[in-house]
């Protein structure tokens, strides 16, 4: 297996605070990983800076060369504007957006992909709804669909699961599962650990620097998340920016 990305002593952060220390380590291509850890780890610190929204404060990113193209990211539910006037159809739609060009047109084969996605999630009759009117578990549906749409090669997932019912987790699973049939890298934040147990092979156990990374059973060991739990207690968000990072 090729790496897909490769982490280099990578420090990332905030006006130089730093929220994820000198991480080390490769995601292989195909891998299906789970990044867990307590609240403030810098999970989605690390999402973000796969993904080229954050530029690291030290070290680097290497993503062999992908196309920004080929990244797909699904922020936290909190972070996406459910108030923006538009439909679901069109959300979906605008998984095609980054390969069609905002003005590229839609054709009658664009149009087919979309009503095959939107069926995929189980949200056909919905597509003339304004997202605002949709429930969590219809909204998380619809992006999942724009997600079909995007044909990524790396897609990263950030708290795809919370606060969804068991039939709307299973189907959405079922898709994260279909991608990793289809060779794709998909990296979750999670923190059903059960869950991550029953269907992520690997896992990084992150509290601002990694406490464990491999094999889920081996990461998610007691004795690791006693230790990433401490770690979170131990933070102190007053700490002065570290020196790799200054
Ligand atoms: N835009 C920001 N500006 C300043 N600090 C930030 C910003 N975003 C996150 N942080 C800080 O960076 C640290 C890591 O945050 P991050 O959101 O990556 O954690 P997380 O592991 O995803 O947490 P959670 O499980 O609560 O979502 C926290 O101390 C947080 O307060």
């Amino acid at each position: 297996m090729s790496v897909q990305l490769r982490f280099r002593d990578l420090t990332l952060g905030y006006e130089r605070h730093p929220a994820v220390h000198h991480l080390d380590g490769v995601v292989e291509e195909g891998a299906l990983l789970a990044v867990c850890g307590p609240n403030g780890a810098g999970k989605s610190t690390l999402m973000k800076a796969i993904s080229g929204a954050l530029r690291p404060l030290h070290g680097s990113i290497d993503r062999a060369g992908l196309d920004p193209r080929d990244i797909a990211y699904l922020p936290q539910s909190a972070e996406i504007d459910r108030s923006f006037p538009i439909h679901v159809y069109d959300m979906v739609a605008m998984g095609l957006w980054r390969r069609a060009g905002l003005f590229g047109g839609i054709g009658r084969a664009d149009r087919a992909r979309i009503g095959e996605a939107i069926a995929a999630v189980g949200l056909e009759g919905f597509e003339n709804r304004p997202i605002g009117t949709l429930s969590g578990g219809q909204m998380q549906r619809t992006l999942f669909a724009r997600l079909l749409l995007q044909d990524a090669r790396l897609i990263l997932l950030d708290e795809p699961f919370t606060a969804l019912d068991a039939k709307t987790m299973s189907d959405l699973l079922d898709l994260v599962r279909r991608w990793h049939g289809e060779k794709r890298t998909v990296l979750a934040v999670l923190h059903d650990f059960d869950l991550v147990r029953a269907h992520f092979p690997q896992t990084l156990l992150l509290a601002r620097s990694a406490v464990a990374w491999g094999p889920t059973a081996e990461a998610l060991a007691p004795e690791n998340l006693l230790k990433a739990r401490r770690m979170g207690e131990a933070w102190d968000e007053t700490a002065q920016p570290c020196e790799a990072a200054a």
